[in-house]
């Protein structure tokens, strides 16, 4: 299975995520913001968390305007897989590869803590080593992770059970408790919280690294 990481000036999660889908397996390339396309064979694209061009005009703006991104958006529009984390997550919600939008967390302040987080749905290859309904434990660092789409949107992603997990206590005000979504397809996850930060035992925690084995073996698989 290969992955490809994106960089952008800013990232700071990227060698984290390379790490996490290393560990369960994958092949993985860094690919630069100014690249045009992706390498060959890439079944997954990252986009990691962090501070893409300074969280300048909003989190993940200008990154959704990157080079790079019209290859993530073609990949997603192929039916390729996304991951995205944190600032990932914005700068998917900026290109419109997801709906909704991160709005500044509801008590205006940065946050960073482990966090309690539903799973929601095991019904996606990047949840399907979880069981629905249990609690994992992963950390947040943003201050822009409150989720916002408009209430049809938001009954049409409960309707389609692609909310994939919500927050056991509701640390910035996302709406409907979430923290993570899937495309109509499946194939495309944002979530604010960190998977790749708690995915071996000496991050404090493990509770992450399911999400990518879970990959892995899909991938390798198809
Ligand atoms: N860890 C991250 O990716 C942070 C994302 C973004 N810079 C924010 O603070 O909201």
């Amino acid at each position: 299975m290969h992955a490809a990481v994106i960089v952008f000036p800013g990232s700071n999660c990227d060698r984290d995520l390379a790490v996490a889908f290393e560990r369960a397996g994958a092949r993985v390339s860094m690919v630069w913001h100014k690249d045009t396309s992706m390498p060959e064979g890439v079944d997954i694209i990252g986009v990691p968390g962090g501070f893409s061009y300074g969280d300048y005009l909003r989190c993940g703006a200008i990154a959704a305007n990157s080079p790079i991104c019209r290859a993530v958006v073609g990949h997603a529009d192929r039916g390729g897989y996304v991951l995205g984390v944190c600032n990932g997550f914005q700068i998917l919600t900026e290109t419109g590869i997801l709906p909704g939008a991160l709005l500044r967390n509801a008590g205006l302040k940065y946050v960073c803590k482990p966090v309690d987080l539903h799973v929601t749905t095991d019904q996606s290859a990047f949840t399907q080593s979880y069981t629905a309904g249990s609690t994992i434990t992963v950390p947040i660092a943003h201050h822009d992770g409150n989720y916002f789409a408009d209430e049809a949107t938001l009954d049409r992603l409960q309707a389609e059970d692609r909310v994939a997990f919500t927050y056991a206590r509701n640390p910035n005000g996302s709406a409907r408790d979430i923290a993570g979504i899937l495309s109509g397809n499946r194939r495309v996850l944002g979530m604010m919280p960190h998977p790749e930060r708690m995915a071996e035992p000496l991050h404090g925690g493990s509770d992450g690294a399911a999400m990518f084995a879970g990959l892995v073996q899909q991938l390798a698989d198809a």
